[in-house]
This record gives structure tokens, sequence and C-alpha cells, in this order.
């Protein structure tokens, strides 16, 4: 059986999200696994995902490491309690901060290696650095700082 992405074991209430939800046929999908201690996510932008002709588009790349960073914090909480990936309570995060560095332009037409390493695991947070390659070129990094889903961010809730 093929391994399951960190993404495919979100609930369907939280499968929604533009760069991450498998329930969104217009979003990325993006699919996050561990490689040992990192992470990895391999994404394929489409041609209209450009910013001028030949260039990724910096927008896709910033969601991309968004994603692959909230799902890294999901499955590194996972591990740092010992427990397997979807068994309840779930180990849901949002993004609080999203730093990206375009470090030179990400050419299209190449897969994207997305990879993550987890810099700090606490009860309510989580953070991620990410790179993001082409072509064996680091092209962006960043930093996801992640932080526990609040109760009021649940679908169907409306309180805070
Ligand atoms: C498995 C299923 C998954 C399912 C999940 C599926 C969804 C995928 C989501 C994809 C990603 C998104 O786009 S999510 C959508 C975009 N994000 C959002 O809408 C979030 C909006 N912001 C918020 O609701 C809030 O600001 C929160 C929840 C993020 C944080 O508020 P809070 O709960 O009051 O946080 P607070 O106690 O002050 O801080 C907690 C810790 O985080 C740090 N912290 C807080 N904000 C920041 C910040 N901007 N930059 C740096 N650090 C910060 C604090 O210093 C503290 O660290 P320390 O002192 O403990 O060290």
């Amino acid at each position: 059986m093929a391994e399951k992405a960190f993404q495919d074991y979100y609930p369907d209430e939280l499968s929604h999200c533009y760069g991450c939800g498998r329930l969104n046929e217009h979003g990325l999908q993006l699919k996050s696994y561990w490689d040992g201690d990192e992470t990895v996510a391999v994404f394929h932008p489409r041609p209209y995902h450009m910013a001028i002709p030949g260039v990724v588009y910096g927008g896709l790349i910033a969601s991309v490491i968004d994603c692959h960073g909230t799902g890294s914090a999901s499955a590194a909480a996972y591990r740092a309690a010992g427990r397997e990936m979807g068994t309840d309570p779930g180990f849901r995060f949002v993004t609080a901060s999203l730093r990206v560095d375009f470090l030179r332009p990400t050419p299209l037409g190449v897969p994207l290696e997305v990879r993550g390493r987890i810099r700090e695991v606490k009860e309510r947070k989580v953070v991620v650095a990410v790179t993001v390659r082409a072509g064996g070129e680091e092209c962006a990094r960043g930093e996801v700082v992640a932080v526990r889903m609040p109760e009021h961010m649940m679908p169907g809730r409306t309180t805070a």
C-alpha cells in the first residue's frame, strides 16, 4: 500500500485548503511525507503558475512553503507525542507567521523539491524551516511558525 501523505490524514472538514486540501479540486493538493528527520514534498508547477515567462510565481512558492510547513508541524507534533497521525485528538495547525526569501528565479518546467526541518516543537507551536529546490538548486527558503488551531476556527464554530 502506498504511503499516506500528512494531508491525507486531515479530516474532511479540514481538507478544503487551497494549498493542501485533497477535496479542493481547484487547489494545489500538496502532499508531504517524512524522509528521516526531514519532511519532503514534490510539486510540479503548471505553466500558468508563472511570474514572468520561464519563472515560477513567488506566491505559489509561498503557498507551497506554507502548507508544507503546517503539514510538517502536524506530523512533528504526532511524532513528538509518540502517536500515529490521524489518531484523536488531532494535532491541527494554522499559520501564525510565514517568511519567504527568494534566492534566485525558480525555473518553470521542473519539479520543485520542498524540504522541511523541524526547528522547535512546543505544545501549541511548531517552527519549521523550509527549502525549495528546482533542478537541485536552492531557489527559495522560508520559515513557518505554526500554532495549534483555535477551537473557534473549526468549521461550524462561530464563537471565539
Ligand atoms: C491535522 C489536521 C490539520 C488541518 C489543518 C488544515 C489547514 C491547513 C492550513 C494551511 C495554512 C493556512 O493558510 S492557515 C490560515 C492562515 N492563518 C490564520 O488564519 C491564522 C490567524 N491567526 C490566528 O488565529 C492567531 O494569531 C493564532 C491562532 C495563529 C495565534 O494566536 P494565539 O493562539 O493567541 O497565539 P499566542 O498564544 O499569542 O502564541 C502562541 C505561540 O505562537 C507564537 N506566535 C503567535 N503568532 C506569531 C507570529 N505572528 N509570529 C511568530 N510567532 C507567533 C507566540 O509567540 C507563542 O509562542 P511561544 O511564546 O509559545 O514560544
